[in-house]
Parts: structure tokens; sequence; C-alpha cells
């Protein structure tokens, strides 16, 4: 698979973990930086890899930050891909099963190495479940104007 793969600083070492490790798995990785370890701002790299995915550069993404929680609200803001950030298994399968998320958001302060790995070979693995969960996506992709909940 192709996966497009970015980072800040507080990330760097993790990202190149997981390249590595993509890599030795076969995939075909590209890295969006950040490429060392000098300080850098996270939006930088999430609006990068949310234009790279939505672009078709790429089939699956990979965001990380110190929490994942700023990279994943700037790849977010792209409406064109749907990031999940995660810190365990269960929740990034379900991310592709129930959200059919393109791209995966991790903290490297949150998770260490073998569990972020754990988690991004469940994401690549699971195909996403259809069903009425399609109903839910296309609603993604249409935000109303004005909320219409009960
Ligand atoms: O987690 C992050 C955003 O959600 C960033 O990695 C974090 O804010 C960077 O912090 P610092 O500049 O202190 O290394």
């Amino acid at each position: 698979m192709r996966i497009a793969i970015a980072s800040d600083h507080a990330a760097f070492a993790l990202k190149a973990n997981l390249a590595d490790w993509l890599r030795a798995q076969g995939h075909e990785v590209e890295d969006l930086g950040t490429h060392n370890d000098a300080s850098v701002d996270y939006p930088d790299y999430g609006y990068k890899l949310a234009e790279h995915v939505a672009a078709g550069h790429a089939e699956r993404g990979v965001a990380l930050c110190g929490t994942g929680i700023g990279i994943s609200i700037a790849v977010n803001r792209n409406p064109a891909v749907r990031c999940a950030l995660v810190s365990e298994p269960f929740s990034a399968r379900l991310s592709r099963e129930h959200n059919d998320a393109n791209i995966i958001a991790m903290g490297a302060r949150i998770v260490a190495p073998e569990l972020a790995q754990a988690c991004l070979e469940v994401f690549l693995a699971t195909p996403f479940g259809g069903d009425r969960h399609i109903r839910r996506i296309d609603k993604l992709s249409h935000p109303p104007v004005s909320a219409q909940a009960d």
C-alpha cells in the first residue's frame, strides 16, 4: 500500500520507527517531514499530509505529534479526508470499520513504538464495514448549514 507519514519534532523519532516498520512490511512509504527534531509547527505537516492523501498520492496517511491531538485537528480541517486519533488497537479497528478513516493520528508522548505499530497494523488491515456507516460517512461530507438533531 502507498502510505504517507508526517510529524512534528515531538514525534520525529516515532515517525522514523514507523516508516522503517512499514517498509519492512512491504509498504511504499512517503515521508513528508519533519526531517529532524528541530521545533516546528504541527499544522504545517497536518495540512501537507491531508492534501497529499486527498489528492490520491497515498491510500492512507499517518499523522504524528506529541499527543496526536494538534495534528489530527489540522488534518481534519481538510474535508476530503477522515483522520482518527487513536491510542489502542480497538479504536484503530473501529476507525476503519465504522468511520472509514484514511488517516491515523497518534501521539509520540502517549503511545510507545510497539503499541503504535500494533495500532497501525490493525488500521491497515481492517476494511470499511459499509452498510449503515455509509449514510453517516456521507453526512460527514455534507455538514448542514444549521444542525437538525432532536
Ligand atoms: O502534541 C502536540 C500538539 O498537539 C505538539 O507535538 C506539542 O504541542 C509540541 O510541544 P513542544 O513545542 O513543547 O515540543
